[in-house]
C-alpha cells in the first residue's frame, strides 16, 4: 500500500487562514507584524526562498523589509544594519538567509541580533531556552514539521524517532522539539555506524542530511512516517529530496514530498514565529 503524502502546501495555506485572524485582530489594535530579512549576495535557492518568504508574508500583511545586501558586505557593515534593525519599533522579527559569504562569522552575526526579534531562534539565548524547556524563538523548519505532524495527527509521545542530520538549523532543534513533545529521539549523522538499522528504528524518521535520495527503502520501518527536509538539484536539474520519494512511499506509512512539504512549512513556522512577536508587543503595549 501507498503511503498518505503529507502536503505542507495544504497545511501552510491552513495556517495562512489562521494567520490572517490573528493579524486582523493586531491591526484592530494598531499593530502590523513586522519582518526584516538579510539576504547578502546573489546565492539563487537563498534568491527563490527569500521570494517565497516575501510572498506569504505580504499576502498576509506583515510589514516585510528586505535587506538584499552585496556579497563583498563587510562583517562591520552587516553588524551596523543589524544593529539598527534591533531598534527599529516597528520590527517584530529579524533574520539573515543562510548561508552567508565566507567573510562573514555566521555566529557572531546570529549572536547580534536581539534575542527578542531573533526569529529564527539561531541565538545562543533561543538554543539555551529550546534546550531548558522554556518559551522562545524556535528555528522555522523544525516548528513548520511539528505542525505538519499534529495536522496529520502523527502521535508523538512515547515513539521512536530518529533525526539523520546534526546541523544547528534543523537536526539538533528538531531534535529538542520532538523531546519537548515526549519521543525517545536518537540523532544520528554522517559518523553514524548501521544508519540504516538505527534509522529502520524509526516510527518517525526526519531526513536533513543534504545526500540526494540517499535514503531508500531499507531505511525505512514499514508503516513510519518519513519527514524529508533535503532539497537538491540531481544530475537532471530536477529538485529532489534526501528520501527516494517514489522507492519509500511504497513502504512508509505517510511521506512528504519535494518540493511542497516541508519547505512551505519553514514559512509557516516562520511566519507563525513573526506574529507571535507581535502579540508580545501588543501584550507589553498593555503594561
Ligand atoms: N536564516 C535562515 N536561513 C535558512 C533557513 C532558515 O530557516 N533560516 N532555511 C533554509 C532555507 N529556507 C528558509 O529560509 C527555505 C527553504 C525552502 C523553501 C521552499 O519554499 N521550498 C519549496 C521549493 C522551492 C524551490 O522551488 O526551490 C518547496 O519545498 O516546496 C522555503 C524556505 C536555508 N537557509
Amino acid at each position: 500500500m501507498s503511503a498518505i503524502i503529507m502536503s505542507g502546501t495544504q497545511v501552510a495555506q491552513q495556517a495562512d487562514a489562521e494567520f490572517q485572524q490573528r493579524i486582523q485582530h493586531l491591526k484592530q489594535r494598531q499593530i502590523t507584524p513586522g519582518l526584516a530579512v538579510v539576504l547578502i549576495g546573489d546565492d539563487p535557492a537563498s534568491a527563490i526562498y527569500v521570494r517565497n518568504k516575501q510572498r506569504r508574508a505580504q499576502k498576509l500583511g506583515i510589514n516585510y523589509q528586505l535587506h538584499h545586501l552585496a556579497a563583498s558586505v563587510t562583517q562591520a557593515e552587516l553588524l551596523t544594519l543589524i544593529q539598527q534593525l534591533n531598534q527599529d519599533p516597528d520590527v517584530d522579527g529579524v533574520m539573515v538567509q543562510m548561508p552567508v559569504p565566507p567573510q562573514i562569522d555566521a555566529t557572531t552575526v546570529m549572536n547580534t541580533i536581539d534575542p527578542d526579534k531573533d526569529v529564527d531562534g539561531f541565538s545562543v539565548v533561543n538554543v539555551g531556552r529550546l534546550w531548558s524547556g522554556e518559551s522562545g524563538n524556535f528555528p522555522g523548519t523544525p516548528r513548520g514539521i511539528m505542525r505538519l505532524l499534529a495536522a496529520y495527527q502523527i502521535h508523538l509521545a512515547g515513539q521512536q524517532a530518529v533525526v539523520i542530520g546534526r546541523s544547528n538549523i534543523v537536526g539538533k532543534p528538531m531534535a529538542s522539539l520532538l523531546l519537548r513533545a515526549n519521543a525517545t529521539v536518537t540523532v544520528a549523522h554522517s559518523k553514524t555506524r548501521n544508519l540504516a538499522a538505527i534509522a529502520r528504528q524509526a516510527d518517525i524518521l526526519i531526513v536533513a542530511i543534504g545526500q540526494p535520495e540517499m535514503i531508500t527503502a531499507q531505511y525505512v520501518k514499514p508503516g513510519a512516517t518519513v519527514i524529508d527536509v533535503g532539497m537538491n538539484h540531481n544530475a537532471q536539474g530536477k529538485l529532489v529530496g534526501d528520501v527516494q520519494f517514489a522507492d519509500v512511499q511504497e513502504i512508509a506509512g505517510f511521506i512528504t514530498p519535494v518540493p511542497g512539504g516541508v519547505g512551505p512549512m519553514t514559512i509557516t513556522g516562520l511566519l507563525d514565529q513573526v506574529i507571535t512577536l507581535a502579540e508580545q508587543r501588543a501584550q507589553r503595549d498593555d503594561h
